[in-house]
């Protein structure tokens, strides 16, 4: 066990930032991080006063992956017994709060399927992304090989899970991986930027808007326009639909109650 949290976590405001902290290791992603992570994620999801996390790492990695050195002597028993990768690292897929990647410097093999977990992905200049999994012998265990295919098709996921290539910020903005480019000093900032706003908007509308964007890359269309409706419908029950149409029409901006 190390001696030193590998996490670091403030709040700003109502937006938690969670900053990956084995600056050493370029953030490898040992098992007691994903503890660490997967613990503070569920605390801050439970916790009414935080409106969005942000997960982050350092100047030059948010995450270089799994920590290759822990797992290289690991045995298919051990790994199938312990659902290695399952259990400890889809603690982010279960938030229900809007969890925004701010990435700087290396993204790679678990930590590109790290990024990906989360609902939208603000990178730095100096991001670099890859699923390098091939270079070691094995394949993305993490979703890589899915959710890289679904964010940037088949022929550039291909391009990257088969030769280990890395994308910069520029082309994988381009692709449709991140959201936005900022300057690296910036990107911490820029995604609690947009934390703090979500946290102004409607809780359960925030809530109901990621969770149908995110049926849209589990079901067909016509289930997931058919989730959508319902979801939509569902927020008439609520005060803050009353509050925002209200307020439209009235002029002036809402003051949403998260109910
Ligand atoms: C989750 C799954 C299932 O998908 C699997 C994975 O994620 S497998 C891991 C995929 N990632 C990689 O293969 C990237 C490995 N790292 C690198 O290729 C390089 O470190 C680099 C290109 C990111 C950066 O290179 P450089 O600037 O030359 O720094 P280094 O000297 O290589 O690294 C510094 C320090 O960090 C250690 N390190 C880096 N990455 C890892 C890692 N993934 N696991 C464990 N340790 C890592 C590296 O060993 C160095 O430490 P020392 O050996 O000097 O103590």
């Amino acid at each position: 066990m190390a001696e030193y949290t590998m996490i670091l976590t403030e709040m700003q405001g109502r937006v938690a930032v969670i900053r990956l902290n084995r600056p050493k290791a370029l953030n490898a992603l040992c098992d007691q991080l994903m503890e660490e992570l997967g613990q503070a994620l569920r605390g801050y999801d439970a916790d009414p006063g935080v409106a969005a996390i942000v997960i982050t790492g350092s100047e030059k990695a948010f995450a270089a992956g799994a920590d290759i050195k822990e797992m290289q002597s690991r045995t298919y028993p051990a790994v199938y017994l312990d659902d290695f990768i399952g259990k400890r690292w889809e603690a982010v897929t279960y938030v229900q709060k809007p969890v925004i990647a701010a990435v700087a410097g290396y993204a790679l093999g678990g930590g590109c399927e790290l990024a990906m977990m989360c609902d939208m992905i603000i990178a730095a200049e100096t991001a670099k992304f890859g699923q390098p999994e091939i270079n070691l012998g094995v394949i993305p265990g993490a979703g890589g090989t899915q959710r890289l295919t679904r964010a940037i098709g088949k022929a550039k996921a291909m391009d990257l899970v088969l030769t280990a290539r890395m994308m910069d910020a520029n082309e994988a903005e381009r692709s449709g991986l991140v959201a936005r480019i900022v300057p690296a000093a910036d990107v911490v900032a820029e995604a609690v930027k947009i934390g703090e706003k979500i946290a102004s908007l409607s809780a359960p509308a925030v809530a109901m808007a990621k969770e149908a964007v995110n049926r849209a890359f589990e079901t067909t269309l016509a289930e997931g326009v058919k989730f959508e409706r319902r979801a939509f419908q569902a927020l008439f029950s609520t005060e803050d639909q009353k509050e925002g149409m209200a307020a439209f029409a009235e002029k002036r901006p809402p003051a949403f109650r998260n109910r």
